[in-house]
């Protein structure tokens, strides 16, 4: 299906699926048009700086307070709380989530790899994959506890939300804000990927700096849904996910029941292959910071509660330099994860739909393989990385994994290998 999207991100948007639906001049006129309700959703506080408040109001059939009592229901693979066990400075790796084998739809799908924070603290994250094979029917989901980026790796989705319909492809991603109700509809057989739940400040653009006015995720490429409603009636569920844990009320009516709204908080979905990719063109191999699409800013300026980072298709043109990503520690601890093709510092064992955690100061960098080649590249030629998506949730705080991130059979207990051949060729001899 084709639907309309508004382009830019976190704009002023004005949508309705009736003429006249919007009331004109005023939020909340004493009767709305056609007999809606008038509802404000925020998504900061109230007295949030201008540029940075974002709030909708809905014009919607019935006000989102209508539902039954909620009660917790059990999904013990989500999970908000990462103190379950210690965290390990190892470097860790996974092989893809296997498909599931049972009914399962994006919600059951989820399960949680590592976070950090808390949804009451408001700050830190969740990072889950999901593998689902069936639509949410009768069923709608929101999430109190945070924002959440989700990246597909396989499978397209349909996100049926409260403010329209966003359908997203491997290499696209989609923004869902904190308490907008939605159904993730399946639009192939089985569906993969990772979500970034985001407990701390919007994901944001990021200033340019010298980068000057355009370039990296350019503002218009970030497309919102236009307003879409459904009027019906039945035994519905509706899931919310409230401080870490999974709750369920009985609802009589889709609440995916909004005519109308205008405001600057939607989901929005990206393109990632519209990523402008700016890199060295003299020497060295920059910061991957370069990479930024997203990120989540926290009280400390330049230190972020999240950057969201991809490695896409780039020319590498820097001359007498080591031309993939360098050995390192970092103070930043990063997961990452590959949507398609290989990723540039690891040509093996790195699986799209896999994923890899290199926490706070924990040695990591090419394997040796990658080091042997790159280091006997001919860099007077540019090297053209082509077909490749990898990307990284990059956070302030260490990342802590789960049990199940520990124990599952995709751990690659053999990951600390691919540094064992690394060779001397120290020479003192010879500088
Ligand atoms: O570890 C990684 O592969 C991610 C990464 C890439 C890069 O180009 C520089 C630093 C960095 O952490
Ligand atoms: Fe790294």
């Amino acid at each position: 299906m084709d639907f309309a999207y508004q382009s830019g991100f976190g704009n002023e948007f004005a949508t309705e699926a009736l003429p006249g639906a919007l009331p004109a001049g005023r939020n909340s006129p004493q009767r709305a048009p056609y007999g809606l309700y008038a509802e404000q959703l925020s998504g900061t506080a109230f007295t949030a700086p201008r540029a940075h408040n974002r709030r909708s109001w809905l014009y919607r059939i019935r006000p989102a307070a209508m539902h039954r009592p909620f009660e917790r229901i059990e999904h013990d693979r989500l999970l908000s709380r990462f103190d379950e066990v210690p965290t390990p400075p190892n470097q860790l790796r996974w092989d893809p989530l296997p498909l599931p084998d049972r009914p399962t739809d994006f919600v059951e799908g989820l399960v949680t790899m590592a976070g950090n924070g808390s949804p009451a603290a408001q700050a830190g994250c969740g990072i889950h994959l999901y593998a689902a094979n069936r639509s949410m029917e009768g069923r709608f989901f929101y999430n109190a506890d945070g924002e959440m980026l989700v990246v597909p790796q396989q499978g397209r989705l349909r996100f049926a939300t409260e403010l329209g319909m966003l359908e997203v492809e491997p290499q696209e991603i989609a923004v869902i804000p904190r308490g907008v109700r939605f159904r993730v509809e399946l639009l192939d057989d089985a569906a993969r990927g990772y979500v970034c739940e985001n407990y701390g400040a919007l994901f944001r653009l990021p200033d340019l700096g010298p980068i000057g006015s355009n370039g990296l995720a350019n503002p218009r490429d970030f497309l919102t849904p236009t307003a879409r409603y459904e009027d019906s009636e039945g035994d519905f569920t509706l899931l919310a996910k409230f401080n870490g844990h999974l709750w369920a009320a009985p609802i009589d009516h889709s609440p995916l029941d909004v005519v109308a709204w205008h405001g600057n908080y939607a989901p929005c979905k990206y393109d990632l292959r519209r990523f402008n990719t700016i890199g060295s063109i003299s020497f060295d191999h920059p910061d991957p910071s370069i990479f930024l699409v997203l990120h989540s800013v926290s009280d400390t300026p330049g230190v972020d509660n999240i950057d969201f980072v991809i490695f896409p298709p780039r020319v590498l043109a820097m001359q007498d330099t080591f031309r993939p990503p360098w050995f390192h520690r970092n103070y930043a601890s990063e997961f990452m994860g590959l949507i398609h093709g290989v990723y540039d510092a690891k040509e093996e064992g790195f699986m799209p739909g896999g994923a890899s955690l290199h926490n706070c100061m924990s040695g990591h960098g090419p394997d040796a393989e990658t080091f042997e080649k790159a280091s006997a590249a001919d860099t007077s030629k540019p090297h053209y990385i082509r077909d490749t998506m990898a990307f990284m949730f990059e956070t302030r705080s260490l990342i802590q994994p789960t049990r199940f991130a520990l124990e599952t059979a995709q751990l690659q207990h053999e990951y600390y290998r691919c540094w064992q051949g690394l060779k001397k060729h120290f020479n003192p001899e010879k500088p």
